[in-house]
């Protein structure tokens, strides 16, 4: 059994990855199953690193001080930029040649520092666009090794803005240990905290609830609250319930059939790369041709619009049971497969954000199948069913413009997800979030029966649309697609090969992580360019329904909201990540969804 050589809140020395520079850094906690320590940098930096590249700053500080008294190294100061600065992936000029040559103007005549340029030049270069290398050619540097750096923002330092490397008085600083950060404590809780978490339980259900009854009304309004409730007994349909799990097993069928790509998800905390089988678009054509065959067999569609409470009602039950599921085999997997959420210690907040990262049974990956595939593709099916519901209720021949439209709409949507299933494995959830109630609600209920709303609306509010009306709409929808796709794919692009040629032009900011951050293109823009194109989109889905009544707006309302409490997520999780390196982005970048506006 190895030991723990290093405590939670202890001060150690850390390697730089890729490098054989130390610096100070906390050790947040250690892994039994990967064997390895998460440590946090000055800058906010948080890095696992193995035991043999942590050393005790006991040791550091006891050479340090003995060499003090000869060499007085403590008066040297050496300034480098660091890694974390912008660099144009087609120049051959590259951060760790600027690092040095940075050093070498400060200190021109410096031996000692002359060999620091050698060690930064040969070390830092892996970090730029890309993973770092293993170490080959170059040996440790002693003398480096016993010094101690540090990693600060360049206050001084106009357009670079990067961190800066620096050595520091070693007698001056005096490690102090802080309090032992709880596995539990060091990741803050999203979503109100465990508070939140029981009203979210809570609330969410009720809100779909309330809008399937709005939905059904001659005048949906908010002020129809509480709205008619109907008996209880009616809620629940033994038929639906057989449906829903007909769908589900039916689609799970789709997924584990060996037809199309395997693809590798992103590298995991261990470095182990999971493979996913992205068959999405098989599973939508064959999908389509059961429910159309179906139809040709007689089979009434409609029946979904009649019974969609009750169908809604059997999907949260599943959700439910798989959330049970979920956390109970949460409690019971190694540390290393779980997220860095969800670990708050309180069940009801656990239940919630869901704590495994990757849930599997064999090669059955339960969070990327569900996201993807009944709820998705069931969203599709529930619109058509609404379109045919609509000709039946409005006596026409064929469904509205508008009908025509949202379908259209949010099927190319969600085939476009399909078709580009790979991307999703470079998406927050899947490489971040673990599974629980919030994601399997969220892709079994709240994503085919809320996000249907639109189409479910004009079966019964019919919004004739002339032709201006139309162009314009179809304009929007195409302009937010066309930033959604370029702008997730050239992410994606970059996140599975950094050099690749055809993102040569753009620039990059490599972060202490090796990987590096797009600085230009579509992210450089905005941070997050494909929030911009999803929320033009939602505008033309909306749309169509026109403006009587606000519950067609509900998803652009929702969307809004969910999409700029993610973007802040997202941001926290980048700045823990990323360090200071995040901080430049965001100097650079300066507009998080819209451009000039926020
Ligand atoms: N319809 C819906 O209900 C709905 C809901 C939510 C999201 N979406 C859509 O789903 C898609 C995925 O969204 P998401 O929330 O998962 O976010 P995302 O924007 O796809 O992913 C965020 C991640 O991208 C990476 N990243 C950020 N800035 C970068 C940069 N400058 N260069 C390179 N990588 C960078 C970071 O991860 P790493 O650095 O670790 O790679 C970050 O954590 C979006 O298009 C969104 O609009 C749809
Ligand atoms: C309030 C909660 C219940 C919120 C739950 C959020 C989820 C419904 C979303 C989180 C990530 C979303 C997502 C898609 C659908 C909705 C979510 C699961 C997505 C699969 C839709 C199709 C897109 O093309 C997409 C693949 C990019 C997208 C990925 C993220």
């Amino acid at each position: 059994m190895p030991t723990v050589r290093f405590q939670s809140g202890e001060m150690v020395m850390g390697r730089w990855p890729g490098s054989n520079l130390y610096y100070e850094v906390k050790v947040l906690r250690f892994s039994p199953k990967s064997q390895l320590y998460t440590v946090i940098y000055k800058d906010g930096t948080e890095l696992e690193l193995k035991d043999q590249d942590i050393k005790s700053a006991t040791g550091f500080r006891t050479r340090s001080r003995s060499r003090s008294r000869s060499r007085s190294p403590a008066r040297r100061r050496s300034r480098s930029r660091s890694p974390a600065r912008i660099t144009r992936r087609s120049s051959s000029r590259t951060a760790a040649v600027a690092a040095a040559a940075a050093i070498t103007e400060s200190t021109p005549n410096s031996r000692r520092d002359a060999k620091l340029k050698d060690v930064l030049e040969v070390r830092l270069k892996p970090l730029v666009g890309g993973p770092a290398k293993p170490e080959a050619k170059v040996e440790a540097e002693p003398e480096m090794s016993q010094g101690r750096y540090n990693l600060r923002r360049r206050k001084d330092d106009g357009d670079a803005k990067a961190v800066e490397v620096k050595q520091l008085q070693l007698e001056e600083e005096e490690a102090k240990p802080t309090t032992v950060p709880a596995a539990t404590s060091t990741t803050p809780l999203d979503f109100g905290g465990r508070i939140g978490a029981y009203f979210w339980l809570l609330f969410l259900p009720a809100w779909v609830l309330f809008l399937l009854l709005q939905v059904t009304l001659v005048d949906p309004s908010l002020a129809n609250f509480p709205p008619p409730l109907p008996p209880l007994e009616t809620l629940f349909d033994g038929q639906a319930l057989g449906i829903v799990l007909l769908w589900t097993l039916f689609q799970a069928l789709l997924y584990i059939l060996p037809v199309g790509k395997l693809s590798e998800g992103m590298p995991l905390r261990t470095g182990e790369r999971l493979k996913y089988r992205t068959n999405g678009f098989f599973a939508i054509v064959v999908s389509a041709v059961a429910v159309a065959a179906a139809v040709y067999q007689g089979v009434d569609l409609t029946y979904i619009h009649s019974n969609f409470l009750q169908l809604a009602v059997a999907s949260f039950l599943g959700s439910f049971l798989l959330s049970v599921y979920l956390y109970v085999r949460s409690r019971y997997v190694p540390p290393d497969q779980l997220a860095l959420g969800g670990n708050s210690g309180n069940v009801v907040y656990d239940f919630f954000k869901g704590h495994e990262l990757n849930p599997r049974i064999k090669n059955f990956d339960l969070k990327f199948f569900c996201e993807m595939r009944p709820g998705l593709i069931g969203w599709c099916v529930i619109n058509f069913a609404m379109a045919l519901a609509e000709m039946q209720e409005q006596h026409l021949e064929a469904p509205s413009h508008a009908m025509i439209l949202v379908n259209l709409f949010q099927l190319l949507y969600v085939v476009d997800g399909l078709w580009n299933e790979e991307a999703i494995l470079t998406t927050m959830d899947l490489m971040h979030d673990g599974f629980g109630f919030m994601l399997a609600f969220g892709d079994l209920v709240w994503v085919p029966f809320t996000y249907s709303l639109q189409a479910y609306y004009l079966v019964t509010h019919p919004n004739p649309l002339g032709l201006p009306a139309l162009i314009a709409i179809v304009a929007i929808k195409l302009l937010g697609f066309y930033i959604f796709r370029m702008s997730n794919s050239q992410k994606n692009a970059f996140r599975r090969n950094p050099s690749d040629p055809k993102l040569a032009h753009l620039k990059t900011i490599p972060t202490a992580t090796g990987k590096s951050l797009l600085v230009s293109g579509w992210w450089g823009v905005v941070r997050h360019p494909n929030y911009l194109g999803d929320l033009i989109m939602a505008l033309a889905w909306s749309l169509p329904c026109g403006f009587s009544h606000l519950l067609p707006w509900y998803y652009m309302i929702y969307f809004i909201i969910l999409l700029v409490h993610r973007n802040s997520r997202d941001m926290s999780e980048c700045r823990r990540k990323y360090g200071s390196a995040w901080d430049e982005y965001c100097q650079t970048v300066r507009y998080r969804i819209i451009p000039g506006i926020y």
